[in-house]
């Protein structure tokens, strides 16, 4: 654990306001205050509101940019966490989107990049977004994965997610091929030089950024039964094995193509630290199904430390108060970044 004066720092962008993301970053950043120097980016008012219907003990430090840029993050103890203000658009209704606040809510991912480039922040971690309101604000957003990989100029970034399927289990780890599209675009966005790029960064990224020396990869097939020797689909034969063959020539232990209906089994997973799925929907379901609650979601590649929660914005949860959102991923992924702070920090000794 953590020293008070050596706590890491983390920015945490509280989200969708009308979900659940503001709750549950609070709860979090409380309940881990002693660990963390946690400093929440978004409405201060609404903040503030938020956390004193949560808690009236809950105490918040306001910090001001302009601080920042002219002397880095200053030093506070574990009785607080703080604040910068990130003014909304509009008036928060729980449950109800309004596209007037999106802007607002990219600006503290612009503002978490700015920190973690400037040195003030560790790690970033980030409440849930609603895609479709950004989009409606008039940005095109399909995600903070690709959001952040544009913003940082990271041509190839990697989306994985992890989390524990039993209290105390080692942690499933499933990182995808492709991330936020449509299902008729994936067979094409699947390429040979790209898959080996993936799972580059992924033997890369287990090394450094999660200590793992000699990191095991599995690899899903697109198709059903992994293409039936080419009669159910040949991007198994001309696209996914090249693409291993590739990365084992690179010196990573990288196998498959495996069926992905039968691959999370035990008996290949205790051999595994991470299956790669080639996309969302094949590989999500079941990482969420063992772990929802406990999983977090790390964005690998880019040039900083970024992990999210497991969940959405929750708005049937956030339209019916306070008090009903889980905040078991939240604190996860705060968790979860401090290891990889502390794991990087060790691979550069
Ligand atoms: N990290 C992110 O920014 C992120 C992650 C996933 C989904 N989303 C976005 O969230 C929006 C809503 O997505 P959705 O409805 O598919 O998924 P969701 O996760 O918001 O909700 C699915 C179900 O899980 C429940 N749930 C979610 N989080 C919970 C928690 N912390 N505690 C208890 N129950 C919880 C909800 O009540 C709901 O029944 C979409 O716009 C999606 O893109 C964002
Ligand atoms: N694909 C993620 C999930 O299902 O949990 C989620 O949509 C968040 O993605 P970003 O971190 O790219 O916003």
């Amino acid at each position: 654990m953590h020293q008070a004066s050596t706590r890491p720092a983390i920015a945490i962008t509280t989200g969708e306001p009308a979900g659940i993301g503001p709750e549950i970053s609070i709860r979090a950043a409380w309940a881990m205050r002693a660990q963390v120097n946690c400093v929440l980016l978004g409405d201060a008012a609404f903040l503030a509101l938020t956390a004193s219907l949560i808690d009236p003990a809950i105490e918040l430090a306001a910090l001001s940019v302009q601080a920042l840029r002219n002397g880095g993050l200053p030093h506070f103890g574990p009785s607080r966490i703080a604040v910068i203000d990130v003014p909304l658009g509009a008036h928060v209704v729980p449950g109800v989107l309004d596209p007037a606040n999106g802007r607002a809510l990219l600006a503290t991912l612009d503002l978490a990049l700015e920190g973690a480039r400037a040195g003030w922040f560790d790690a970033i971690v980030t409440a849930p977004l609603q895609k479709s309101t950004i989009n409606d604000a008039g940005v095109a957003f399909s995600g903070h994965t690709e959001y952040l990989a544009e913003k940082t100029g990271t041509a190839q970034v990697v989306m994985m997610l992890a989390g524990e399927t039993e209290p105390g289990n080692p942690p499933l780890r499933v990182a995808l091929a492709t991330t936020h599209l449509p299902l008729k675009d994936v067979a094409a966005a699947i390429t040979r030089e790209g898959l080996a790029r993936v799972i580059g960064i992924i033997h890369d990224d287990l090394k450094t950024k999660f200590g793992i020396a000699a990191p095991r990869i599995l690899v899903t097939g697109l198709n059903p039964h992994a293409g039936e020797n080419g009669y159910l689909g040949r991007e198994e034969i001309d696209t996914i094995t090249p693409a291993l063959e590739q990365a084992r020539a690179n010196g990573i232990d990288a196998r498959g193509p495996y069926p992905a209906d039968t691959l999370f089994q035990h008996k290949y997973l205790i051999d595994a630290d991470c299956v790669l799925a080639m996309y969302h929907d094949q590989g999500l379901p079941v990482l969420k199904y063992a772990t929802f609650g406990r999983g977090v979601n790390i964005t690998l590649g880019l040039p900083l430390i970024r992990t999210s929660v497991d969940h959405g914005t929750a708005l049937d949860l956030a339209a019916a108060g306070l008090g009903r959102a889980d905040c078991g991923s939240m604190e996860q992924a705060i968790r979860t970044a401090l290891h990889m702070v502390d794991a990087q920090r060790a691979s550069q000794l």
